[in-house]
């Protein structure tokens, strides 16, 4: 990889003592791709925002971003971001340069950026203005919009003038705005492309040090945090933490200026899980504020509801963590799926339910199948069903019953197609993921069972599906892809 021996450095900054010194880039990197995957929080959403534990988990469902470099006179910086309908082209010497590299706020890849500030949030708002002016829809706008700031105030905090001109492609497999983590995992691709871009990554490498991976990931994760501030207003940075690291995680922030408290669950059971989405449409952070407008009215009330929402969650981490022999898993499901029933009333109390939502836990609990909460945001979006184990009888008569995936026991899979075919028709969509899984991860060069992956044919797969068995290649399954794996 052409950056892995050269030494971080950014914005002409002198790096600090324990990097090494710089050498000369490749004249023209070749395409790489960086990917992220989606999350879903299975304990714990909103009161996170207000320093409680979370619990999430990263879904198989992943974004990928392309990154092309142009030779140097071309001057641009493109976004093709065709999931959203974004195509934007920046010129590299109108953006505003002067701002960043002001002395007093120039940024240094480092630098532990917990708050965004507002003059260069200002001094980016012409650049951002001009994004999609034939976009009149407000809500499309505002989408293209999260976006593009996302993108660009991470390169123009990583970058200088003489950052390379590119193209930054980017496909996902994870449906925007449905409470599954897709900006986060946009962020997270976002921050890791710019980094290695800036040389201030080592590796991935099979053999790097532990240690080191953790600093690499760590790194990624405050930036891709700086992302998730201008597309969420205020995120706890759960989501990005998830994307980054992969697996589970145990995550808490009790104080804003310092970073976060994490535990990552290696562990963390492969829970059978529906993942259902309502179809209804929803924005992170109209409900994140709604929860916080709720709090700052009531804050006696709030508090104790969040302080609930911890108990669960940390009730949730001590049952996954048990390893007590007397105990079935059938059990420690069932006092899992309680824990879900419990969050989602405690959130639906803090208004972020939806009728949607309402409707598919009672399908659910008619069918007799499973536990339901909402994961997320809410106001809509997505759902998980943590499924229940069927009776051993169950379990014979239909030994391939198995519909979700992960632990070995099926629920009674008659009661489960009925309930498919009802949400089928009642226009829920049913996501088939999996839990757990790699963080973020880079493919370079961007070569896939011997054949270059260049935009054309990036731009050019089907859909969602059609994304992902492109980056699957055809051989051994993921052949190629590095990540950082402390
Ligand atoms: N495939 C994509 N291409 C470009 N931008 C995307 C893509 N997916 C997400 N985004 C950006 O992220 C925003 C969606 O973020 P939002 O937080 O509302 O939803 P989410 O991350 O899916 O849900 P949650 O935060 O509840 O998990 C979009 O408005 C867009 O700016
Ligand atoms: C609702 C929320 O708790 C989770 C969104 O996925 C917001 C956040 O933690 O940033």
């Amino acid at each position: 990889m052409a950056h892995q021996n050269g030494a971080p450095t950014t914005n002409g900054h002198t790096p600090p003592k324990s990097t090494r010194p710089r050498r000369e880039s490749h004249p023209l990197a070749p395409p790489f791709i960086v990917s992220a995957p989606g999350k879903t929080i299975v304990y714990g959403e909103h009161a996170v925002v207000h320093g409680k534990a979370a619990i999430a988990a990263a879904i198989s469902l992943r974004s990928y971003l392309l990154c092309t470099t142009l030779s140097k006179s071309k001057r641009t910086v493109t976004l093709r971001f065709p999931d959203i309908g974004l195509d934007h082209t920046w010129h590299i010497d109108e953006l505003p340069w002067g701002a960043f590299q002001h002395p007093e706020r120039r940024m240094k890849y480092y630098d532990v950026v917990t708050t965004l500030d507002e003059k260069l949030v200002e001094a980016m708002g012409p650049c951002i203005v001009s994004v999609s002016p034939g976009v009149k829809a407000p809500e499309r706008r505002k989408i293209h919009q999260a976006a593009a700031s996302a993108f660009l105030y991470l390169f123009l905090s990583l970058g200088s003038q003489n950052s390379p001109p590119c193209v930054y492609a980017l496909r996902s497999a994870v449906p925007v705005g449905v409470g599954l983590g897709s900006s986060a995992s946009v962020s997270v691709c976002i921050s890791t492309a710019l980094l290695l871009q800036c040389r201030a990554l080592s590796g991935p490498h099979p053999d790097q040090m532990s240690r080191e991976a953790e600093e690499q990931l760590e790194r990624i994760n405050r930036w891709a945090f700086v992302g998730e501030l201008l597309i969420h207003g205020n995120p706890s940075g759960v989501d990005n933490t998830v994307s980054t690291n992969g697996h589970a995680v145990l995550f808490q922030r009790k104080d804003y200026s310092k970073p976060p408290s994490v535990s990552i669950l290696r562990d963390f059971p492969e829970l059978p899980l529906l993942l259902i989405d309502t179809n209804q449409a929803k924005s992170t952070a109209a409900e994140v504020a709604k929860v916080g407008a709720l709090h700052k009215a009531h804050p006696g009330v709030t508090g104790h509801i969040f302080a609930a929402m911890d108990a669960i969650t940390m009730s949730a981490h001590e049952e996954s963590e048990s390893e007590s022999e007397s105990e079935s898993e059938e059990s420690m499901i069932a006092h899992l799926g309680e824990l879900m029933t419990v969050n989602h009333a405690l959130l639906s109390s803090l208004g972020v339910s939806h009728p949607r939502l309402e409707r598919l836990r009672y399908l659910v609990e008619e069918a007799g199948v499973g536990w339901t909460k909402l994961t997320g945001a809410g106001g809509g979006g997505c759902a998980i069903t943590l499924l229940k184990p069927s009776s051993p009888s169950e379990r014979s008569s239909h030994s391939n019953g198995d519909v979700a995936h992960g632990a070995g026991t099926s629920t009674n899979s008659d009661a489960l197609e009925k309930l498919e075919r009802r949400l089928e028709e009642e226009d829920f969509a049913k996501y088939e993921t999996t839990l757990g899984g790699d963080g973020v991860g880079v493919l370079y060069p961007a070569v896939i069972d011997g054949e270059d992956i260049d935009q054309d044919l990036f731009l050019a797969v089907e859909g969602r599906e059609g994304v992902e068995a492109l980056m699957a290649g055809k051989g051994k399954e993921g052949e190629g892809w590095k990540y950082w794996r402390p």
